[in-house]
Formats: structure tokens, C-alpha cells, sequence
């Protein structure tokens, strides 16, 4: 059975929407899903813009069919090999024997290294400014390398506004059924499966991302429809979209807001990190937030560390070194890139404290503009009560810095 939507005249939404895969990339944890978006649009030529994952393979080979109606498929474009993304491609050069093929020249190099068997099918080299004519709908290219991988390109539909944008814009959560961001409550529901895409999948490439925004600022008027390969097609409000891109994409924090994170076996540093995050309610600071580093996955750290400005840091010390998981969050910051921020340190130990100094010496050696407070808690296995006025810098230290 098909299951399509209608995207705007002639273009269809023919992708799948996936509720078994526990880990994306086999390492983000997806409890709301994925959807593998493809397109197809029907002018002279019937034209599909990028395939499936394999366990959309079936939906989409039915939608695909269904739209065609008996037609054939005359073009496919790739506009990203990931194999989430072209996985299916095979099934449908197989069953579509004249589809010819437009993608980029690093497109095709990874088309032969995946293996892709494409014998008989035309291949079209397209380069950015490129224009292809299908009929009434003339497309063009744009080349957006590590966006999210190096031979990634986004198309443009100049007749009707659609960007097919590839990985830029996508975001974790299936579809369910809903297809526009105007059928959802999206800050509610989908920001924040939206930033922990971005963040997570191609928050080091903001730079990249940041180019990629640029070279569209002109045409930027022309687009009326943000069509990713995840997640929500866009038709309005794309401003608020793009203020949100351009918040990640630069690093800089969507709101004033603390984020605490704490490493602990016992218990003690985490009532350390209680302890200072009602001090900041009783500053009157409103926008915290909490996490056991043990027990929430790092995904989730990354999405929140992008969104907030300062964060508090507390671990135990361990093997003379920092807590492991902390240890992990902290170079996943570094490989994604995190920077612009304002941290503070508690640290623990019982015999030779170590992980406070280790912390500073990571944010300020490995990581790019990054503050660290002075005021710093130390514990000595468990929270005295004298250490009240510490935890007291510590808490008013990051609420002027917060203020500030
Ligand atoms: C395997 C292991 C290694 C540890 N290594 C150190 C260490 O190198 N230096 C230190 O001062 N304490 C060390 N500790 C002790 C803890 O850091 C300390 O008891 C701390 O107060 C625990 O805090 P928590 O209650 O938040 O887990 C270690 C504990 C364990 C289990």
C-alpha cells in the first residue's frame, strides 16, 4: 500500500518512515524514529531526488510506483550517497532500467566505491550553477561539501521553490504521517530532535553549514518549500528556521541558560551538583537544567550544550583522571566543535583530587574560546556543611556571568 503526500503540484513526498532502528549511525539513540525522505517530481520527465535507507526500501519502491502510475522513471538525482539515503538506489536502477542518473563528480566516485551497479544508465556529471530543464521545471546545483559529507549538493527547483536540501535541515523523529512544519507544534514536538540531529550529525561542520547558508542568502527569496532528507518538509516560517541554523552553525547559545552535568558513583558529587542548582533557582535563575553524564546519552549532552550558554562541569576523580563519561562528553564537545561558552568546575576525590584541574586544562587547551570561572567547588568525598559560602561563589559567579 502507498503511503504518499503531496509536497505542492506534481512533486510527492515518497519516502518511509522507520520505528526499528534503536541507533542512528549505530550510536545516536532515535526512540522517536526516523523518516528517509525522497521526492518525486512529474513534468516531462519523471524525476525522483535521492532514495531510502534499506528498510524504507519496500515503502518507497510502492509509493514510487504508485505516483508513476505506468509511467517511466526517467531521472534520478543523488544529492547525497550516505547509505541511509541511496541505499535503495539499486532496487530502482533495477527496476527502472532508463533512469539516467545526475549527481556530482565526488558523487559518483562514491557510487562505484559503494558498489553500485549503474551499467546502461546515463550518468550526468552536474557542478554548481549547473541547470537541468525537465520540462517546466528547470533545476539548478548547489555544491555544499561536509554538509554533511564531501559530496553533498543541494538542488534548487527554480519553477516551483522547492530546495531539496539533502542532510542540511533534517532532523531525527519520524513522520508519522505528518509531513509540514505547519502540521506540527514544532518547538513543542521537533526542535529538540531537531538540534540533536544538527548538533550531533553535522555540528562540526558549522562553518560548512554557515557557507552553504550564504551562497543561498541570494536566492534565498526564490525558495518556498526546505524539502531535507529527515524530518519536516518547510513551507513557512522559514526565517525561524534559518535564525536556528545560523544560532548552530556559528556556536553561539540560543538562550542564557545553565546546563549541569555531574559524574558520580556514590552520590556525592551529584548532591554537590543539587546543591548548586538550588542555589541558582534561589538566584533566580530559571533556565537550568540537569543530567547524570552516566546515564544520558552524550547525544543528548551535545543537542544541550549547543542551546545553552554556560555549564557547569562535576566529576569525581578517577584513576588519577576524570570520570570516564565525562571524559567522553567533554572530547565529543571538542569533536563537534563546541565553543563560545562559559563553564564552571566541581570537582571530587578522595585521596589526590584531580579532575578539576584536568577539566580546566582540557576546555582551555583542546577547546576554542572557551571561559572557565575561577570560583571552583572542591569536595573531598562528600559535601561539607561549611562548604555553604563555596558553593554560594560558585552559584553567584555564573549568575553575573549569566547576567552579564
Ligand atoms: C576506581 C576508582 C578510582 C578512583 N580514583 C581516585 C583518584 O585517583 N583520586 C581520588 O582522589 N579519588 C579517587 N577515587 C575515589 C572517588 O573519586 C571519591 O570517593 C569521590 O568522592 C567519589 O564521588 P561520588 O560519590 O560522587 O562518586 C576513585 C574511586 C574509584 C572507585
Amino acid at each position: 500500500m502507498h503511503i504518499v503526500r503531496k509536497v505542492t503540484d506534481n512533486l510527492y513526498w515518497i519516502g518511509a518512515n522507520d520505528h526499528r532502528l534503536t541507533l542512528f549511525e549505530n550510536i545516536h539513540p532515535i526512540p522517536e524514529g526516523v523518516s528517509y525522505n525522497s521526492y518525486l517530481l512529474l513534468d516531462k520527465k519523471a524525476v525522483m531526488f535521492d532514495t531510502v535507507d534499506w528498510d524504507g526500501c519496500r515503502q518507497m519502491m510502492e509509493n514510487l510506483e504508485f505516483v508513476l502510475d505506468g509511467r517511466e522513471l526517467d531521472t534520478v538525482v543523488v544529492n547525497h550517497w550516505e547509505p541511509d539515503h541511496a541505499a535503495s538506489l539499486q532496487v530502482v536502477l533495477n527496476r527502472y532500467p532508463k533512469a539516467e542518473i545526475i549527481s556530482t563528480e565526488k558523487g559518483f566516485m562514491l557510487m562505484k566505491q559503494f558498489g553500485f551497479h549503474a551499467d546502461g544508465h546515463k550518468t550526468i556529471t552536474v557542478k554548481e550553477g549547473d541547470k537541468t530543464c525537465f520540462g517546466e521545471h528547470t533545476v539548478t546545483y548547489l555544491e555544499a561539501p561536509m554538509v554533511h559529507w564531501p559530496e553533498a549538493m543541494v538542488t534548487l527547483d527554480l519553477t516551483n521553490g522547492a530546495l531539496f536540501s539533502a542532510d542540511a535541515f533534517g532532523s531525527f523523529k519520524a513522520l508519522d504521517g505528518k509531513l509540514f512544519n505547519d502540521e506540527v507544534d514544532y518547538d513543542r514536538d521537533w526542535i529538540d530532535s531537531n538540534r540533536r540531529y544538527l548538533t550531533n550529525i553535522v555540528g562540526k561542520y558549522g562553518p560548512h553549514i554557515r557557507k552553504l547558508l550564504n551562497k543561498a542568502a541570494p536566492v534565498l527569496d526564490q525558495i518556498k518549500f526546505i524539502c531535507p532528507l529527515h524530518g519536516l518538509v518547510w513551507r513557512n516560517n522559514l526565517d525561524y528556521l534559518l535564525d536556528k541554523y545560523t544560532h548552530w552553525a556559528s556556536y553561539e547559545p540560543e538562550v542564557k541558560g545553565v546546563m549541569i552535568v555531574y559524574a558520580s558513583m556514590y552520590g556525592n558529587t551529584e548532591q554537590a551538583a543539587q546543591a548548586i542548582a538550588a542555589k541558582l533557582a534561589e538566584e533566580g535563575i530559571r533556565n537550568v537544567s540537569l543530567f547524570d553524564v552516566s546515564s544520558t546519552h552524550v547525544s543528548y549532552l551535545i543537542a544541550e550544550v549547543f542551546r545553552v550558554s554556560h555549564v557547569i562541569l562535576a566529576s569525581c576523580t578517577y584513576n588519577l583522571g576524570i570520570f570516564p563519561p565525562m571524559l567522553n562528553f567533554l572530547e565529543d564537545m571538542k569533536a563537534l566543535n563546541v565553543q563560545n561558552r562559559v563553564f564552571a568546575l566541581i570537582e571530587n576525590g578522595s585521596w589526590a583530587i584531580r579532575s578539576g584541574d584536568l577539566m580546566y586544562r582540557f576546555l582551555d587547551e583542546e577547546m576554542k574560546t572557551i571561559t572557565v570561572l575561577n570560583e571552583r567547588v572542591t569536595v573531598a568525598s562528600h559535601l561539607g556543611e561549611n562548604q555553604e559560602e563555596d558553593l554560594g561563589l560558585l552559584a553567584d559567579a555564573v549568575a553575573d556571568s549569566l547576567r552579564g
